[in-house]
């Protein structure tokens, strides 16, 4: 019986590009491209299973050996965490992590404030983040429409995705301090790589040569 691998795909925007990659890959990828309501899929040979989970979810999965490799943004492998092995940075989902608040905020960046209110959907990042500087924060979780946090008054700062800098200037925001650039990595279990090791290094130097090939 041949071992199969599991790919833990994350819906949402990084799919379509995700499913780009494998293809180029030559890995037929026609169920996960049709779901349906289907969250497990499988390529055409059976070599390959695919499990459709929410973003933020991919290494859970993954460090739990449920799922071989993953496909997430390098935002949530920092806010996770989790042991495992980052082989490759896939170039897409490309955006930035950032500090964002009202433009008189700045004028405070640099002074120590106790307790900086800091609205988030990246708490572990967040306290990471301001603890290097030597700032304790309170964090307000939030789960999406972050730059809201300011404009309310729930908080004083976010920490937050930043692409075309749309939603910041549309809601009178900017960009405070970068965090870190943020794109789509491809991470793998680390008992995996060792007992499907063969498997996983070949198509990760397929995936490789398909990145290569787009860029050239
Ligand atoms: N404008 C953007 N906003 C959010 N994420 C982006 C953006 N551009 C690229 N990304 C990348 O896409 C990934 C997936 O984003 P998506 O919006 O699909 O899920 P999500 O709603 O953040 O996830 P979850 O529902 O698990 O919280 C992000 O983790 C990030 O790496
Ligand atoms: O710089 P921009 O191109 O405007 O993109 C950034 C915005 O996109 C994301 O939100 P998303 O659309 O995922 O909605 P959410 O508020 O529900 O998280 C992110 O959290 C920012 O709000």
């Amino acid at each position: 019986m041949q071992d199969v691998i599991t790919i833990a795909l994350a819906k949402g925007r990084l799919a379509e590009k995700a499913i780009a990659v494998l293809e180029k890959c030559g890995i037929d990828c026609s169920q996960v491209k049709d779901p349906g309501r289907r969250l497990v899929l499988r390529d055409e040979t059976g070599a390959y299973q695919f499990i459709l989970v929410k973003p933020s979810d991919v290494p859970t999965y993954v460090d739990s050996g449920v799922a071989d490799i993953g496909i997430a943004g390098k935002d949530t492998l920092m806010e996770e965490n989790r042991p495992l092995y980052e082989m490759l940075d896939l170039g897409f989902g490309r955006c930035r992590l950032c500090i964002a608040g009202f433009p008189d905020a700045a004028q405070r960046r640099g002074i120590t404030v106790a307790n900086r209110r800091v609205a988030t959907k990246y708490p572990n990042i967040a306290r990471s983040f301001y603890a290097a500087r030597g700032e304790t924060i309170d964090i307000i979780k939030l789960n999406g429409s972050v730059e809201l946090g300011p404009i309310v008054g729930l908080a004083d700062e976010i920490l937050d995705i930043v692409e075309s800098g749309k939603t910041l200037k549309e809601n009178g925001l900017v960009v405070l301090e970068e965090v870190c650039p943020v794109s789509a990595h491809l991470v793998v279990n680390r008992v995996s790589l060792k007992t499907k090791g063969n498997k996983i290094k070949a198509l990760i130097a397929q995936v490789r040569a398909a990145l290569e090939e787009e860029q050239a």
